[in-house]
């Protein structure tokens, strides 16, 4: 049976009893109107993880060549592509499964390094009136360690009341957001036409593409990504 609206709303005052339903405990900004009188509206952030908040690339550089010191290894200036796995194979074909068993092993994702200033920025978006925030991520299909570890990363850095804010999915287009901040250029899905613009956040892999792609960039979390929310808003 599906829960009642009664229901539902309890469940999400008891969630976070002052945000969610927009009680005003300092001043009348968080009433979702304007000055002016009109509706505010509300945005809804998705945040993504590995290359955005967690450091993914030079956590895998770090642990593979600890694993394999006398392996070739691809400095991070030189790395193009998403895929590290689709790069390690073209300098060597078997050293696509050698990179596949760094990420694939206990405590990669969770001993991943903060990239700088990422936790700060969604914890300020967090705070922000009108503004909702998800981290939205995509686990391995290897499932033993990936996806408890991701859980145990945002806890570790956001706390566990944040844990209400994670979306894991392997497809991020059937997830419904006015905005997606994520280093992958091509974000592919079964939905054609995804609700939310694509900010590309720049990474290694990514640095160098052009006018291939076509998305509006995020440079690094000191970049402005304020006026980019408050384009959104408008
Ligand atoms: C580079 C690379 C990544 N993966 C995995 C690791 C992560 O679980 C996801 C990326 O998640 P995001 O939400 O898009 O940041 O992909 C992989 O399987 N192979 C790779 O080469
Ligand atoms: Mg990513």
């Amino acid at each position: 049976m599906l829960p009642s609206t009664t229901t539902r709303i309890l469940g999400s005052f008891l969630r976070d009893p002052f945000k969610r339903i927009g009680v005003n405990m300092s001043s009348s900004s968080n009433t979702g109107t304007t000055a002016s009188g009109k509706r505010r509206k509300r945005l809804r952030v998705l945040v993504d993880m590995d290359g955005v908040l967690a450091d993914f690339e030079g956590g895998f550089l770090r642990k593979y060549r600890d694993r394999y010191p006398d392996e070739p290894y691809i400095p991070l200036e030189a790395r193009r592509g998403f895929w590290v796995s689709a790069q390690y194979s073209q300098l060597r074909s078997d050293l696509c499964e050698k990179a596949i068993s760094i990420w694939e092993s206990k405590d990669f994702f969770s001993e991943l390094e903060p990239l700088p200033g990422g936790v700060e920025a969604v914890k300020e978006m967090a705070k922000m009136d009108n503004t909702d925030v998800f981290i939205c991520t995509s686990p391995i299909k290897h499932y033993e360690h990936c996806p408890r570890e991701k859980y145990a990363w945002v806890e570790k850095h956001f706390g566990h009341d944040f844990l209400e804010q994670v979306i894991l999915t392997r497809d991020k287009t059937v997830v419904s957001g006015d905005v997606l901040i994520d280093d992958k250029p091509d974000i592919l899905g079964v939905e054609p036409k995804p609700s939310w613009e694509h900010i590309l956040f720049t990474a290694c892999h990514n640095k160098h593409l052009g006018n291939d792609c076509p998305h509006r960039r995020l440079l690094s979390w000191d970049d402005d990504w304020r006026a980019v929310l408050d384009s959104k808003r408008k």
